[in-house]
């Protein structure tokens, strides 16, 4: 499997299934899309800004919901084994995206996994392990969340550097050291973690030294 990354902005995302599983599914997607979490219980959890409906759709029913809620993805979360692979097919047969939350191996075209995700916007890393250990995705993701911590803030930085070197007319070659330089450069890491300089500061520093030091700027 090969991840991609997918912009739910206005799309709507129908999830089966309103446990443990489908709540995590409906916060997650809820961050973009308009969620529709349909199930007979919803357990005491967060689904965030999702819509709840209470129903229990069987086996034949559960494509009249994908019909008239035209969503972008489906999940199928579950614990009826029957429904959630009548969701599964009713989605490929409309060439709709589907999650199964019940399934690691034998997926088909328009099956998709979702990982487990760290976020320090606008910087994205996800884990996945070929749905042999959750738990590890789970573990890594809780690792990386110390280990990423400033890269929004470089990569925010990186884009106004980039800016700048551009209204210089520094050329594209050049550009692509300086930024390359920036982000392994430790002082920038500290600068930027610590928050005790500002981006503007942090770039005049990065521009004196490699500007001045023998680099062309056309
Ligand atoms: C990453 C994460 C994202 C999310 O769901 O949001 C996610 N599972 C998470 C947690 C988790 N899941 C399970 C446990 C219990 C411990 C264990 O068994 O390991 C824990 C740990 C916990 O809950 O702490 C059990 C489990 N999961 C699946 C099955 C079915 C099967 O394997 O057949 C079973 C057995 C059910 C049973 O035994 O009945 C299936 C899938 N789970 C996936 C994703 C996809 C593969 C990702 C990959 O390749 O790693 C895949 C294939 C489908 C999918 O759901 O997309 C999320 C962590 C979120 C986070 O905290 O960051
Ligand atoms: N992907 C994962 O991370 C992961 C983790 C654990 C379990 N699982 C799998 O996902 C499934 C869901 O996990 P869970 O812990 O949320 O289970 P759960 O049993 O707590 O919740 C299942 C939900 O599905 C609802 N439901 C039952 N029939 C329905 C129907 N016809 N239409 C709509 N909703 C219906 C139930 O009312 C319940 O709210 C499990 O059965 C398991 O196979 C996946």
């Amino acid at each position: 499997m090969i991840p991609l990354l997918h912009d739910f902005t206005d799309a709507t995302v129908l999830v089966f299934g309103g446990g443990p599983v489908g709540a995590r599914k409906a916060r997650r997607f809820a961050r973009e899309a308009t969620v529709i979490v349909v199930s007979p219980t919803f357990t005491d959890r967060d689904f965030g800004p999702s819509e709840r409906v209470r129903a229990a759709p069987g086996p034949t029913e559960v494509a009249a919901w994908i019909d008239r809620t035209s969503p972008a993805l489906v999940v199928a979360a579950t614990d009826d084994r029957d429904v959630n692979d009548a969701v599964d097919e009713a989605a490929r047969a409309r060439d709709v995206l589907v999650n199964r939350a019940d399934r690691s191996g034998g997926r088909d075209f328009g099956s998709v996994v979702v990982p487990a995700t760290v976020r320090d916007d606008p910087v994205v890393v996800s884990v996945a392990t070929g749905g042999r250990a959750p738990a590890l995705s789970r573990y890594l993701r809780r690792e990386l969340e110390e280990s990423i911590s400033g890269a929004g803030s470089m990569a925010t930085f990186c884009a106004e550097l980039r800016r700048e070197l551009k209204s210089r007319n520094v050329s594209s070659s050049r550009r692509q050291e300086i930024v390359t330089d920036a982000v392994n450069s430790p002082a920038v890491w500290t600068a930027l973690r610590s928050g005790t300089s500002n981006d503007r500061q942090v770039i005049e520093d990065v521009l004196d030294e490699e500007l001045s030091t023998g680099g062309e700027s056309t």
